[in-house]
């Protein structure tokens, strides 16, 4: 016989969040989205929502309602005394911004929902509440300082971008909650229990929660999200993808195995709408983002990615304004899903809320109907939904075990190095040096007569660019097309030629990221010329993406392209300066061989100090730049490499002038000295035993005043369609 249920718990069951009384004071700004930026271009394609379908009537809602009453029947006695986390009912006292709903809907129904779907799923028999769920922001939403060289109009519209959408928050489950007796579970208790734990350790969000100020502006946006469903669904219309705006978005990949969808159930998705193309043949095998059908349709080419520039789109507060962003907002929540892998991504805007539920195989979103949050049902709801979050990461738990059986045992081994930052290696999953045979292991690579290699890519003047790191999957590559320099300054590209054949091309893998800096980011990639697959080179692949950088990486180019001349030894080989001839924002890339690891990297691996017998070999390439007459003035150690050989490079010339006194030389000496000594000198507080302050040391990045005039910025213009390569069929499938 069913168990009395205590008031307490029937006032969260009937719980309904009220706030229609309440005043929507926030403004109804409706915050501008960011153009489409390079790495958006090149982004995992599992981050792309393809395909939105309406959940019909009111499925979801009784499934999910059907699916609370059976978890309370399957109860014998709920413990006494009663639940700890008591529903608040506090109000918001001034504004309904996003972060006030986030906090009103935590303290009024999420923490109850948290014990209530815990005891319901997890340990039913138990004598005592435990709760071993969280719904809070994610670790990385701290509010931070915006970046110094962001300028006011970007800060306001982040601002509010912040006012509008909450930072985000998700459903967590805790692993150090309290553990329950395994005598008082059931035996399909102790099974999700054990599928629960086995999910990796880090990955333990389970949901998406995109909470939105309660303003009219959401308002009109979550009827948008209705309508595209509706629409795609009813009216068959195209769902035209976009891709996520990672950049405003600041998504995180965090790398992790990736399970496939669980087996449907009656709150997931209605059958006949799992109708699907054929499977991809390697989905059961792929450990990382492709776990996913092949879309049904082609996709739609994305360029010219001009077009998607939105920036200057004036937005008013009026409904059909606003239906643009509907899809910005399901494409968002979809990524952000997709970095957790989550199932479930709950829009919330305090009076109302949608639901949605993520297919993978298919890149498929369902989408309830808005649901009314004032009902009496809704705490029922939330506890069923919170519930079948667990139910569903369980079972996709359960697929994986089932479908990797060995490789369960070795997971801790596994855990461990899925946690840990990508390598500055060539590392790559299995699954990826399947899929992707350009990514060889230099020490593989067959050998080959680099100076011949290095000479023919000098005459290349186009560059292909595939990112395959991180979040990063291009479809697409990139073309650059090289800046020549005529001896004193980058000269305009010549016109790009309409076609050119694939053998004429330098071909770019860019495979990790290795560090961040005042000039752009360095990658590591692989280059090959054309087709060949064999000859190859491990090169460092530096982008830059503003003006300052653009400068940065000319200047720098400059001081190469002169140390190249002047053979100076101790320099990376420098493989040219090219500048990508299709996006408006127009990065450049800097291309130079990779040197080897940095006494910073060695530093972190606690081998600080540098045995004295090797002092003269740093020194003597410090002395061969200082030969040429290059002041570097960032010696620093980051910018001191050196290879598996013992070659000693010196990197980083951005800030490096073309002229160097005997007083500056003995500096730079002395702070190498100090750097093989384990010594960090930061430059602004250079000073040397005898106190001096050295200013011609201090770094500045005034580039005029470094021997070479400076040169006006020249933008290539963007062209709405690359190129044709020859052959270019065939690189596709490389990739
Ligand atoms: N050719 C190379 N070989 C090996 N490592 C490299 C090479 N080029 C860059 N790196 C690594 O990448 C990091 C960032 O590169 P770099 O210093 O050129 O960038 P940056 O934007 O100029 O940074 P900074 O703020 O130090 O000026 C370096 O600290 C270095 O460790």
């Amino acid at each position: 016989m069913a168990p009395s249920i205590p008031d307490t718990v029937q006032n969260i069951l009937n719980f309904g969040l009220d706030l229609t009384h309440q005043e929507c004071l926030s403004t109804d700004t409706f915050p501008k989205h960011s153009p489409i930026k390079f790495q958006d271009k090149h982004l995992d394609e599992n981050y792309i929502l393809k395909q939105v379908v309406s959940l019909p009537g009111t499925e979801l809602l009784t499934g999910l309602l059907n699916f609370a009453n059976e978890l309370l029947e399957s109860v014998d006695e709920f413990p006494k005394p009663s639940l700890p986390a008591l529903v608040t009912h506090r109000y918001p006292a001034v504004d309904l911004n996003a972060d006030t709903i986030a906090k009103y809907y935590q303290n009024s129904i999420s923490e109850a929902c948290c014990y209530l779907a815990s005891h319901l799923f997890l340990h039913s028999k138990a004598t005592s509440w435990c709760n071993e769920l969280s719904w809070r922001q994610s670790g990385d939403s701290e509010v931070r300082p915006f970046p110094r060289d962001w300028n006011r109009a970007r800060v306001e519209r982040r601002l509010s971008e912040e006012y509008f959408v909450a930072h985000k928050w998700s459903l967590v489950h805790i692993r150090d909650s309290p553990s329950v007796p395994i005598d008082s579970l059931t035996p399909i208790e102790q099974n999700s229990r054990k599928y629960l734990s086995n999910c990796s350790e880090w990955q333990t969000e389970l949901a998406v929660w995109e909470v939105f100020a309660c303003t009219v502006a959401s308002d009109y946006l979550f009827d948008s999200i209705r309508n595209i469903a509706r629409k795609s669904t009813e009216e068959k219309m195209i769902f035209l993808w976009n891709r996520p705006h990672t950049q405003e978005f600041n998504i995180k990949h965090m790398p992790y195995k990736r399970y496939s969808d669980a087996i449907p159930t009656l709150w997931t998705l209605p059958h006949d709408s799992l109708n699907f193309g054929a499977e991809c043949p390697e989905a059961s095998e792929c450990n990382e983002g492709t776990s996913q059908r092949r879309p049904r349709t082609q996709p739609i080419d994305i360029r010219p990615l001009d077009s998607m520039d939105r920036e200057n789109v004036e937005i008013e507060n009026n409904p059909s304004d606003i239906a643009v962003w509907g899809q910005d907002y399901l494409q968002r929540a979809w990524a952000r899903a997709v970095d957790i892998d989550a199932t479930f991504i709950i829009l919330h805007r305090g009076t109302t809320e949608i639901i949605c539920i993520r297919h993978r195989a298919s890149q498929t979103l369902f989408v309830s109907e808005i649901i009314d949050t004032s009902v009496k049902y809704y705490g029922k709801l939330q506890i069923a939904l919170y519930a079948a979050i667990l139910k569903d990461r369980v079972e996709r738990q359960e697929i994986w075990e089932r479908e990797h059986p060995s490789k369960s045992n070795v997971t801790s081994q596994k855990k461990r190095s899925f946690d840990q930052v990508e390598p500055e290696t060539h590392s790559c999953s299995r699954k990826r040096l399947r899929s992707n045979s350009l990514s060889l292991d230099s020490s593989q690579a067959a050998p080959i007569s680099t100076l011949s290699l290095k000479e023919r890519c000098k005459k290349l003047e186009l560059a292909i660019v595939n990112l395959d790191y991180s979040w990063h999957r291009s479809t697409i590559p990139s073309m650059f097309v090289r800046r020549n320099f005529d001896g004193r300054a980058y000269l305009r590209p010549l016109s790009l030629r309409p076609s050119y054949p694939l053998e004429s091309c330098l071909r770019i893998n860019v495979k990790s990221w290795i560090g961040g800096g005042a000039s752009g980011h360095a990658h590591r990639g692989i280059l090959y010329i054309g087709s060949d697959d064999k000859r190859c080179e491990d090169v460092v692949v530096k982008f830059g993406r503003d003006d300052h950088s653009r400068q940065s990486m000319r200047h720098e180019s400059k001081v190469y392209e002169y140390l190249a001349q002047a053979k100076v030894k101790s320099v990376p080989h420098f493989y040219g300066l090219f500048e990508d001839i299709e996006n408006k924002d127009s990065p450049y890339i800097l291309i130079t061989s990779y040197a080897g690891e940095s006494l910073a990297v060695s530093w972190k691996r606690g081998r600080a100090m540098i045995p004295k017998s090797q002092h003269p070999t740093y020194l003597r390439s410090l002395a061969e730049i200082h030969a040429a007459g290059i002041h570097h003035r960032d010696l620093r150690a980051p910018n001191v490499v050196i290879d598996k050989d013992g070659k000693v490079t010196l990197i980083d010339f951005d800030i490096a002038r073309l002229y160097v006194t005997g007083r500056q030389r003995k500096h730079e000496r002395k702070r190498m000295l100090n750097l093989l000594n384990g010594k960090s000198v930061d430059y602004d507080r250079t000073s040397f035993r005898d106190g001096f302050h050295c200013d011609d040391c201090s770094p500045g990045i005034c580039h005029e005043a470094s021997g070479w005039d400076s040169e006006e910025e020249e933008v290539v213009r963007a062209r709405s369609e690359p190129p044709h390569i020859k052959n270019y069929k065939s690189l596709y499938l490389l990739n």
